[in-house]
């Protein structure tokens, strides 16, 4: 569940008054999600989320975030912006927290996609990626391959090894193949970073939002489709690659960014990078969330198997 914090209506009724947003009819916490605090409002005249968040975003990177959003929105992706008040303000306090009212977009994110599916996110993705080649500010990707080697070590052997026998001695083997194989001077641009089936929203066979940009970055552009791959392509154990999504991924993509030589030649490498990075969030978030939380902990050895999937198949990107 993710309402860390909890909000009166009093002072959502309150908080509301800044805009010309309707008043508030009801106001309901979202179970799903585990990073912020997240309300769904009715107001009288629409549905927004209200956002407060929590200790992972720093709202230093607002601003990042936020203004990737309004670009995409002129480029007519379907992203959620937040909503100015009436001074032109986007992020404001409440509640003791930083908070964005943001726009309410339909649709239902999947749990097992459909390669129809799959090919309307691929083109999401590419068109994202037209857009954000051109947004100027940057972020660092804080989960990026230098920070691998600190979580694994937060992590420690025994906290891996606890999670599966030998585990410490693989994550050490592929950083270090990584160090050694990862691309150089691939093209960049903001990217998402983190565009699992849960942050995508569709009606049917049509993407109606791209969600949670609050790991977005700037970073290749070709490591966000190996991200994308890496969660859309497998049974949720990622025991079972679906070559069926992985090719209509793969090609609504490039129905509208062909995937330049060197990227697609990049692909196995980043892939593998995508995997590493989730087992490693997992596993720091395994080992350091106590079983009777409130939140409930991501399976490690998901992106393990993922991992050992890419590893042995390295032509799965091959044209
Ligand atoms: N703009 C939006 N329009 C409609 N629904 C939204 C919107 N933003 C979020 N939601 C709903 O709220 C849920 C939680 O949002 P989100 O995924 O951003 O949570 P989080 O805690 O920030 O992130 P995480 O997925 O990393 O745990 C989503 O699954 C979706 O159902
Ligand atoms: N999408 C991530 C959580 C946020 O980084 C996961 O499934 O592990």
């Amino acid at each position: 569940m993710a309402v860390y914090t909890r909000v009166d209506a009093e002072d959502i009724e309150q908080f509301l008054t800044r805009y010309d947003a309707g008043s508030l009819v009801s106001a309901k916490g979202i179970a799903e999600g585990v990073e912020n605090s997240n309300y769904l409002l009715e107001t009288t005249t629409d549905r927004f989320i209200l956002t407060l968040y929590e200790k992972r975003v720093n709202p230093d990177d607002l601003p990042f975030f936020l203004g990737l959003l309004d670009d995409l929105v002129v480029a007519g992706l379907p992203v959620p912006p937040a909503i100015r008040d009436r001074e032109g303000r986007q992020i404001q306090q409440l509640a003791g927290k930083t908070a964005c009212l943001i726009q309410f977009l339909p649709g239902v994110s999947i749990s097992h996609p459909t390669p129809a599916q799959a090919a309307a996110t691929g083109k999401a993705l590419a068109r994202m990626h037209l857009s954000t080649a051109d947004y100027e500010p940057t972020r660092q990707n804080d989960m990026g391959r230098p920070d691998w080697h600190k979580l694994a070590r937060d992590c420690g052997p025994e906290g891996l090894n606890a999670i599966h026998a030998g585990l410490a001695a693989l994550v050490d083997s592929e950083l270090e193949f990584l160090d050694e194989h990862w691309p150089q001077n691939l093209a960049i641009s903001a990217i998402h970073a983190d565009l699992f089936p849960d942050n995508v929203l569709m009606l049917g066979d049509e993407v109606t939002g791209l969600i949670d940009f609050y790991f977005s970055c700037t970073d290749f552009t070709a490591y966000d489709i190996a991200v994308t791959h890496a969660a859309w392509c497998f049974s949720d154990d990622g025991l079972t690659f679906d070559s069926r999504i992985s090719d209509a991924l793969l090609a609504g993509y490039e129905a509208i960014r062909v995937i330049p030589e060197k990227e697609r030649e990049a692909l196995p490498v980043l892939a593998r990078g995508a995997a590493l990075r989730f087992l490693l969030t997992r596993a720091y978030d395994w080992i350091n969330t106590p079983p009777e939380a409130m939140v409930t902990r991501k399976d490690p050895m998901a992106f393990l198997n993922r991992l050992s999937f890419y590893q042995q198949h390295p032509d799965v990107f091959s044209a």
